[in-house]
């Protein structure tokens, strides 16, 4: 069944500068029909500006973007794209029940919005204005209002930032239903638990370019660094544990494998204490792969 899923979008070659910056650099990508895309990366990796790349809202430098076929900026593809944009900017005096309507009379198909209303949890906010909402609030408007237009692909920038966990599996479910229906998601976020949830494959991106591209699983495992720390003197002036750093009187140090680390911490006999073992965040996974995936690459030059 999978073989004959139709590809969505094709990216190939893109290239965007601002400047000297290289916000996007070389990046070749194509997605499936029903599949869900994550996009990871730290800061200023390049994210939005792919992103926009990737919908229309920005020309490449280089490189070209298909959507079912047709440039993202054509008539045809805008109405097949959904989009939830970083800085959700609503007409802040419409309420929900009369915004929802207004994004459908843009499209010849829209989703009805009763149906919008219970899959993206809005009941109790139809009155309100969209100017009143909270941030999270305005997150789940902001999502109905991409699935409104019943899009063949949409984009969704960090869907679930800022909700309590209850409306965060909620809208998954959602997401993953619209999935289900064959619309192609990609979604950019900081939340591995969200990948893990939801995204088929990830594509880790910094500086502008694709680091890695994996399953969540074998992403998470590559990226799940754990932060070792605790308190010890130097031995012999130097750290009690390869690659430790100083930082507010601790050493600190980030591992692939939590346990191997500890282990190897008691067999090495530092007399610490105050031991802590924390989930390092991601973007210090992403930077350790980077400067890992640097150093193999030197490794191999010389
Ligand atoms: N309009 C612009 N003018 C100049 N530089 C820009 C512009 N937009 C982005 N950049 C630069 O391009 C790089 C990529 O930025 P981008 O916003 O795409 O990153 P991002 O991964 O989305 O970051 P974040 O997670 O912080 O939103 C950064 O160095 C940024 O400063």
């Amino acid at each position: 069944m999978t073989q004959s899923r139709r590809t969505v979008l094709e990216a190939e070659n893109l290239a965007k500068h601002f400047g000297k910056t290289a916000a996007v650099n070389d990046v070749s990508l194509s997605t499936k029909e029903g599949e869900i895309l994550a996009i990871l990366g730290p800061n200023g990796a390049g994210k939005t500006t792919l992103t926009e790349l990737l919908t229309g809202l920005r020309q490449p430098d280089k490189g070209t973007v298909r959507v079912l076929g047709d440039p993202p900026s054509s008539m045809r593809a805008r109405n097949r794209i959904g989009l939830t944009p970083q800085n959700v900017a609503l007409p802040k005096t419409l309420k929900v029940k009369e915004l929802l309507p207004y994004v459908a009379a843009h499209f010849d198909t829209p989703l009805p919005v009763d149906l919008a209303k219970s899959w993206f949890l809005l009941d109790g906010l139809m009155d309100r204005n969209a100017g009143d909402l909270s941030g999270g609030q305005m997150r789940r408007v902001a999502l109905a209002a991409a699935f409104m237009g019943q899009p063949k692909l949409a984009f969704l920038d960090e869907p679930t930032t800022g909700l309590d966990i209850q409306a965060k599996r909620a809208l998954w479910k959602s997401i993953r239903a619209a999935a289900h229906r064959n619309v192609q998601i990609t979604l950019t976020t900081h939340d591995l638990d969200e990948v893990q949830e939801l995204a088929d494959r990830v594509i880790v991106i910094n500086r502008g370019r694709i680091l890695l591209e994996d399953s969540p699983d074998r992403v998470r495992r590559r990226l799940g660094h754990r932060r070792l720390s605790f308190r010890s003197a130097p031995v012999n002036g130097d750290a009690p544990f390869p690659g430790a750093v100083q930082e507010a009187g601790r050493w600190v140090v980030d591992v692939a494998d939590g346990d191997q680390a500890v282990r190897d911490l008691v067999r090495s006999g530092v007399a610490f204490e105050d031991l802590e073992l924390a989930p390092a965040s991601l973007e210090d996974a992403i930077l350790a792969e980077l400067e890992r995936s640097e150093q193999a690459d030197k490794g191999t030059v010389s």
